[in-house]
């Protein structure tokens, strides 16, 4: 393990999952925490840290309140944040945490000026875009978590269906983080055959329905707030995908300049992740269907980022 430096900034449920899972990882050599609350960044610094001294992983844990000592990171992850309760859509954040964002990011620019950031709070593809326009980094280094969590969502509820063995089941999931977001059914696979061969048309239409609504479903179920060990794990794959420079292809949420037919608006699609962050955004091949349902993601989508426009102008 070499030097490498993460920086997570809200140290709540998503945060503190991912630093935990991290660490038990071992595959940075420092992670650096940060979140309004002293108290609980100390506690979860020192129960991670302790936890971490049972099977002797090496990663140093470090709790920091100041800006200044928050610093020099490879990948700083945003999941600072306010998360929904029960009757809330993701929408309803946009901005609650759009102002978070005003406030923590121009700190993490300056301190850590060649960090990738990777952003979970919500509304996920609303909040890169705001990320973007506040550091004006380049599209490559901001970067939404969404896609890996709403495919592993989908492989849950396909496992549901035909109880085949975990690991031989694959999804994708693309578009925005909200109720339009699209499952892509033909590439969708267990052992290498998609589920259009596998299940019926009703069991699909369920799976569907399920994924679109896996978020929300927990929310439910918890009351308190949102899922965080399934986005957490899925942030996890993301930072070693960076780290380690493995040039995997998994869907995030990223600025489009043109591909899939659309600019100036974040949504998740299939990129290459390494050291440069999204090394390469690729186009699959949608149908007319897969392409009508992406097109109603974008459109609401760019109704927040509108909003959000808006709320600049006036200011
Ligand atoms: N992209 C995705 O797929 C997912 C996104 N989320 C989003 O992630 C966010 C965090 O969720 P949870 O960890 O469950 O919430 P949480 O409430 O457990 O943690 C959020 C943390 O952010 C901290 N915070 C708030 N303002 C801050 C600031 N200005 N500076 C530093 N820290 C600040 C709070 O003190 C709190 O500890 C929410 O917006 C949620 O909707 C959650 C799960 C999946
Ligand atoms: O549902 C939420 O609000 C949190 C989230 O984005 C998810 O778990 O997919």
């Amino acid at each position: 393990m070499s030097n490498k430096r993460v920086g997570i900034i809200g140290v709540g449920n998503v945060g503190a999952t991912l630093t935990y899972t991290l660490a038990l990882k071992d595959i940075c050599s420092e992670i650096l925490l940060k979140d309004i609350n002293e108290n609980l960044t100390k506690a979860m610094m020192l129960d991670i840290s302790q936890a971490t001294f049972v099977t002797k992983q090496k990663t140093k844990i470090v709790a920091t309140h100041k800006s200044e000592d928050f610093f020099d990171c490879d990948i700083v992850v945003i999941t600072a944040g306010v998360p929904r309760k029960p009757g809330m859509s993701r929408d309803n954040l946009l901005n609650i945490n759009a102002n978070i964002m005003e406030s923590i990011i121009p700190d993490v620019i300056l301190y850590n000026p060649s960090a990738i950031i990777i952003i979970v709070s919500n509304p996920l593809d609303a909040m890169v875009y705001k990320a973007l326009e506040i550091s004006k980094l380049p599209r490559n280094r901001v970067i939404g978590m969404a896609g890996i969590l709403d495919s592993s969502r989908m492989s849950h509820y396909i496992y549901e269906k035909l109880n085949s063995k975990k690991d031989e089941i694959e999804s994708f999931v693309l578009g925005g983080h909200g109720n339009e977001m699209v499952p892509l059914i033909n590439i969708s696979k267990v052992l290498n055959t998609s589920i259009n061969e596998i299940l019926s048309s009703e069991d699909i239409d369920s799976i569907i329905e399920d994924t679109k609504k896996g978020g929300a479903s927990i929310v439910d179920l918890l009351k308190t707030g949102s899922a965080y060990f399934a986005p957490a794990n899925s942030t996890a794959l993301m930072i070693e995908a960076i780290l380690n420079d493995t040039k995997e292809i998994y869907p995030c949420s990223v600025l489009l300049n043109k591909e899939y037919g659309f600019e100036d608006v974040v949504a998740g699609v299939p990129v290459i992740l390494g050291r440069k962050g999204v090394e390469e955004i690729v186009e699959f091949d949608l149908n007319e269907s897969q392409k009508a349902q992406f097109n109603s993601s974008i459109n609401a989508i760019i109704e927040l980022i509108n909003v959000l426009k808006e709320k600049k102008k006036k200011i």
